[in-house]
């Protein structure tokens, strides 16, 4: 699947006049142009991150989920076009450090920050993420920090939104801690888009532990569409989505 969205994605790289685009286009592969999928299991992961992770991969296999790649930085291509979009290339950030940024929930070492993988389904339109949190998102001894918490949410939350109407930005995030979640637990959280109206997508999701039975957190959240395009991208494919999230920049070191 990922080797296919390579290859669609190598007309755009060269449509794009991107430097070293010529050079890419003769020795392109999947192996070049691809970066670290931080979604898959590791050696940090519980057993109970495991195994939730192996139910969703079995759903996967019939098509009516699927696992949505994550990766820790965006290409410096991806930021430019985003920003000439939306912002009129108007951000003033240099490229330099737009290439060294990492994406926050995958900014810490394996195992001691956020562990997660998102399985999106099409049909029932909802994320699942299944998360870990590390022993360095601690917020009162032994539990995890709020902070942390609405990190993911808003990141499952956005991403929902995205794959529902495109490109969005938070407006508006509302909280409710039921219960606090021990360190190192594993959560689920559940998405569901509420309505649109307009711009604006109201998603929500709750934060369960793994046996159900306790529901840590609740959010609401408001996010707005960045662009108009919302009825041409409903039916926007989540693994071409994230195949473009995970283009290959040849400024950067392909494994981090
Ligand atoms: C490396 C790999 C990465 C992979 C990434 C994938 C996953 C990524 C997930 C990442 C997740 C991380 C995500 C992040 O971290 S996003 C970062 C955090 N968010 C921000 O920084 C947003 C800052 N705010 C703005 O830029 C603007 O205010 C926005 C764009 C939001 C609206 O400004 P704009 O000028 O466009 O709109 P408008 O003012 O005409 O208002 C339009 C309508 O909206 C209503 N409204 C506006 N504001 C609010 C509000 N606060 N509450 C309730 N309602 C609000 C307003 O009443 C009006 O309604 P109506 O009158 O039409 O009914």
């Amino acid at each position: 699947m990922l080797r296919s969205c390579a290859a669609r994605l190598r007309p755009l790289l060269v449509a794009h006049g991107r430097p070293g685009g010529a050079r890419l286009t003769s020795t392109f592969s999947f192996e070049e142009v691809t970066q670290k999928d931080h979604a898959l299991p590791k050696p940090s992961w519980s057993k109970d991150l495991r195994l939730l992770f192996d139910q969703f991969m079995k759903k996967c296999e019939d098509g009516s989920w699927e696992r949505l790649p994550s990766c820790s930085r965006h290409s410096v291509q991806r930021f430019q076009n985003f920003t000439k979009a939306f912002f009129s290339g108007s951000i003033p950030v240099k490229e330099e450090q737009i290439s060294q940024a990492k994406f926050f929930p995958r900014s810490f070492e394996d195992g001691l920050g956020f562990e997660y993988a998102m399985f999106w389904s099409k049909d029932e339109k909802r994320i699942v993420c299944l998360f870990q949190g590390g022993l360095y998102l601690q917020g009162i001894p032994g539990f995890l920090h709020g902070g942390a918490l609405v990190t993911l949410i808003d990141t499952t939350l956005g991403t929902h939104a995205m794959l529902a109407g495109g490109a969005v930005m938070t407006a508006n995030l509302s909280i409710n801690f039921k219960r606090p979640m021990p360190l190192c637990s594993v959560g689920v959280i559940n998405t569901q888009l509420d309505k649109i109206e307009g711009r604006k997508l109201f998603v929500s999701c709750n934060i369960q532990s793994v046996d159900e039975k306790t529901v840590y957190t609740e959010g609401t959240g408001k996010k707005l569409l960045l662009s108009s395009c919302l009825a041409s991208s409903l039916s926007l494919s989540p693994s071409f989505f994230f195949s473009f999230v995970l283009v290959y920049n040849p400024h950067m070191p392909i494994n981090f």
